[in-house]
């Protein structure tokens, strides 16, 4: 890949007690969070969360009803030199059908004041060099993506916002995407990724901030909250009484959960798989099979956030 530069420090963003209404809608609500430099943020939510509306605070769009959100401790329409300091990628983004996305680069470097040589670095560096004469028209939903984020990278920003990145991206361009933006944290730059479905930014992020309904759920290291929740499948014709068992015996080190998931099939959060097989033997009670589960963070996702899919 090749380098893309970065001068000044490292900005954090923070937000504080951050929200928006529209009329009778509290889109966000109380908001407090940061989001550091030097590595990728997941900012996840279900439709309607609030997840936009907040990255459109941070670059000025909307005004915060009450709050803050600060970059580098200075509000977007502070910064010395904003289009330089932050680069956003929306999914909207449009782009003239009958631009090139030569043009369309040239277009913006102009209105940003980047020099034009940037144009003919951002095409090579998205992989669009041979693409660059082609009317936008024509161009694929990766293409597209490429192209919202070589626009946003021309001012070699050191923060990025990318709202739903991965829309339409297939298996390869997520990859490309995905390593893409690891360079980018390694250069120590913020990068700040949305998504309403948590495998999209699973495999990327390094910390996540969940929200609901406006409202913060969760905001930690992404291994924190994978930690919280392994959990084995358990088979029995027993179940019943394997689920009062599990939740009446007292042993050390677990804390129980236990979910009933159909008449012989249980969801048990706690004890390990042999723990579990020794436990229903003592107790004479039959299991069919035992399924460890990879800590399941969609399912942790799905139960912070209470969305139906
Ligand atoms: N300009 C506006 N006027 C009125 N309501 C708005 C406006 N913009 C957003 N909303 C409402 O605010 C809430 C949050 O919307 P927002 O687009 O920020 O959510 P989101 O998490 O980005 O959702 P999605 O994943 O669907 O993009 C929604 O209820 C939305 O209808």
């Amino acid at each position: 890949m090749t380098e893309t530069t970065m001068t000044g420090g490292r900005l954090r963003i923070e937000a504080r007690n951050l929200t928006k209404r529209f009329g009778d809608i509290t889109a966000v609500d109380d908001l407090g969070f940061t989001v550091e430099p030097g590595r990728i943020t997941g900012f996840l939510g279900p439709n309607g969360a609030g997840k936009t509306t907040t990255m459109r605070m941070m670059i000025g769009h909307i005004t915060p009803t009450s709050g803050s959100v600060t970059i580098g401790g200075k509000r977007y329409h502070e910064l010395a030199d904003p289009s330089a300091t932050v680069g956003a990628v929306f999914d909207a983004a449009s782009f003239h059908p009958d631009h090139s996305a030569r043009d369309h680069l040239r277009v913006y470097a102009a209105m940003g004041g980047h020099p034009d040589g940037r144009v003919d670095e951002l095409l090579s560096l998205m992989d669009l060099t041979g693409a660059a004469r082609r009317r936008t028209r024509g161009f694929s939903t990766g293409m597209r993506q490429r192209l919202n984020l070589a626009t946003a990278l021309l001012g070699d920003p050191r923060v990025l916002l990318l709202d739903e990145p991965s829309n339409g991206l297939d298996p390869a361009g997520t990859a490309w995407l995905r390593s893409f933006l690891r360079h980018l944290a390694g250069e120590g730059r913020t990068v700040l990724i949305s998504s309403h479905v948590l495998g999209e930014i699973q495999q990327v992020a390094d910390d996540v901030v969940v929200i609901r309904q406006g409202r913060m759920v969760a905001a930690a290291p992404l291994a924190e909250l994978s930690g919280t929740a392994p959990a084995v499948l358990v088979h029995s014709p027993d179940a019943e009484a394997v689920a009062r068992m599990l939740v009446q015996q007292p042993f050390a080190g677990y804390e129980t959960r236990v979910e009933r998931i159909g008449p012989e099939q249980l969801r048990v959060w706690g004890p390990d798989p042999a723990s579990l097989a020794d436990l229903a033997a003592a107790h004479r009670l039959r299991i069919h099979g035992l399924t460890p589960e990879e800590p399941d963070l969609e399912r942790l996702f799905l139960d912070l956030t209470g969305s139906m899919r």
